[in-house]
Formats: C-alpha cells, sequence, structure tokens
C-alpha cells in the first residue's frame, strides 16, 4: 500500500481540529486530492469547509487509512462511528497523546491493524516530526504506508517500544509550544530592556526561525552553532552563564518540563 492506495480508496479523518487540520493542510499541499479524503468534525472550522473534503458524509466502505485525531477523553464517544471498518485492512492511524495501542484495538476490535503516531503541528508546513509504531497486525507494508503519510508532512522516526511514545510526546509532540513560549518570553525580555513591544517580538520571532532554519540547514552540531554565535568575554557568553546554570538554568528546567508532560502523557494512558 502506498499513497496512491489512499488516493484511490480515500482516508477517513476522525476528528479535525488543531492537529488534525495541521496534517490535513500538509497532505493538501503535497497534493492529495481533497475528494479522497473523508472528514467527520462535529465543529467544522471555516477552513475546513472551503478545503472541498467530504465532510460529515457517508463513509467509503474499505478506506486504505482511518486517522483518529480527536482528543484522548473523546476516543470511546467517537471510535464507534468507525466500528464497522474495525477488523477489515483499513490501518488504523491514532495521534492520541497517552491513548494505547491495545486500548484502540480493544475499541475497534480485535485484529485492527492500529499504528500510534506522535506528530507535531509544524507539519502544516511541511515540516513536522512524527515517531511511529504499530501493533502486532502491522507488518512492513503498513508500517510503510503510515510512515509515508507522515513523510509527506515532514520528517518520521520509528520507535522500538511503545512505551518511549512518553518521553516522544513530551518532546517533540509538546515541542512546538516550549519554542513558541520561547518567542513570547525573549520578546517580553526585550522590552524590559526598553524596546517597543511589537519591535521585541519581531526580533525574537525572527530570531527563534532564523536559528531553527540555520540548525535544519547547517551540518554543524546545535553545540557548534551555539559556540558560534559566542565570543569569548561577549555577550552571549553572560547570557548563557544565566541560561546554562546546572541548578537554575534552562536544563534543568527543560528537565521538569519534559518530565511533566512524560508524566501526563502516561496519565492519559491510564
Ligand atoms: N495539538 C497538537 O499539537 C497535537 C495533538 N495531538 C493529539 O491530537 C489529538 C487532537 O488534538 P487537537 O487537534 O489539539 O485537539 P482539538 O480539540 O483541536 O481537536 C479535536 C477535534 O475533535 C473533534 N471531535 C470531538 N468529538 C468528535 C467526534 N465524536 N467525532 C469526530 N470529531 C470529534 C472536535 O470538534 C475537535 O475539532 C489529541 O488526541 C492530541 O493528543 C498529537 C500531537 C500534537
Ligand atoms: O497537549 C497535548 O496533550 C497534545 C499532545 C502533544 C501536543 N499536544
Amino acid at each position: 500500500m502506498n499513497m496512491d492506495d489512499i488516493a484511490a480508496r480515500g482516508m477517513v479523518l476522525l476528528g479535525c481540529g488543531k492537529m488534525g487540520s495541521a496534517l490535513l493542510e500538509g497532505w493538501l499541499a503535497t497534493g492529495l486530492p481533497p475528494s479522497a479524503i473523508w472528514v467527520l468534525e462535529p465543529k467544522p472550522s471555516d477552513w475546513l469547509q472551503a478545503t472541498g473534503v467530504n465532510l460529515n458524509a457517508g463513509l467509503p466502505d474499505a478506506p486504505a487509512v482511518a486517522l483518529l485525531a480527536v482528543k484522548p477523553q473523546m476516543m470511546g464517544e467517537a471510535l464507534p462511528a468507525l466500528q464497522a471498518l474495525g477488523g477489515s485492512d483499513t490501518l488504523f492511524i491514532s495521534i492520541a497523546a497517552g491513548t494505547s495501542l491495545k486500548a484502540i484495538e480493544g475499541a475497534l476490535g480485535a485484529g485492527s491493524r492500529v499504528v500510534r503516531v506522535m506528530p507535531n503541528t509544524p507539519a502544516a508546513v511541511g515540516r513536522g516530526i512524527s515517531a511511529l509504531i504499530g501493533n502486532e497486525q502491522v507488518h512492513y507494508p503498513q508500517l510503510s504506508l503510515a510512515r509515508e503519510l507522515m513523510a509527506a508532512v515532514g520528517d518520521t522516526v520509528t520507535l522500538e517500544t511503545e512505551a518511549q511514545m512518553d518521553a516522544v510526546t513530551a518532546v517533540s509532540g509538546s515541542g512546538p509550544a516550549y519554542v513558541f513560549h520561547m518567542i513570547e518570553a525573549l520578546a517580553a525580555a526585550g522590552a524590559a530592556q526598553g524596546l517597543p513591544a511589537d519591535m521585541a517580538m519581531k526580533l525574537a520571532r525572527a530570531t527563534v526561525c532564523g536559528a531553527g532554519e540555520l540548525a535544519h540547514q547547517s551540518e554543524e552540531s546545535a553545540a557548534q552553532l551555539r559556540i558560534n554565535v559566542t565570543s569569548p568575554g561577549g555577550t552571549t557568553a553572560a547570557a548563557l552563564g544565566v541560561l546554562m546554570d546546572e541548578d537554575h538554568g534552562l536544563p534543568p528546567l527543560l528537565q521538569r518540563a519534559v518530565a511533566a508532560a512524560a508524566h501526563r502523557s502516561k496519565e492519559l494512558g491510564q
């Protein structure tokens, strides 16, 4: 199975909120025809209605993929809409944080092929990163289809165990929010140094985007890119003295933030 099968047999998207829309936007941009996508979404946005996908319409009998993009807490209520497809050769892909392969297979019926994926919102611009793992019913062709689907909107990694998903969720699933907050905090710090707020925001946003793009394009390590900015005895070294403090700097703060997210991911799975 490949992307051509999705175009031919169709794909169902269950839930099209923030993450579902980010993925859909990315797939449409890569040329997946809207006529091949069936979306079930009780509160469709204006954007979704304008995409030309099949919205809240009767589903195809045997779609290649059904992607579950509802909140973990809504899964029990939302899955019955897809139960008729359970046990078929439709590949179920769940992006729900915390919800285990076993729980999804349990709700859809034994024998269902399920892949868990943790994507992130930069998928909307083709720059996502997704981690994947399948249940026992998933073999190479299904995993490879899921990988191809996610590769259309960014990079992918395949996990060794499902247990790694909590840490992945905490690093790359939630991670864009940490970076957006970094923009907010850097802008606020610039304003505190006397810059007009809108100018500080423009500088902070461009700096994070530019540094991200440099990290993306450069072959140098993140550590080397940092060193390249840091003149001995200069301004960056003064700031890094604060940020790299072992007790109160960014590393212990991020350790705590990522641990909190991983802990919450585990809780969502209970
Ligand atoms: N937002 C993010 O950055 C990421 C979210 N996720 C996961 O994606 C899933 C969705 O998250 P968001 O898009 O952020 O939430 P959201 O609340 O924006 O989207 C969920 C959508 O599901 C719809 N929905 C509710 N009940 C439904 C039903 N019975 N049938 C069909 N649709 C229904 C809601 O109307 C809503 O539009 C969650 O499981 C989350 O863990 C995973 C990675 C990143
Ligand atoms: O906040 C959440 O629970 C979801 C999962 C990863 C990003 N958003």
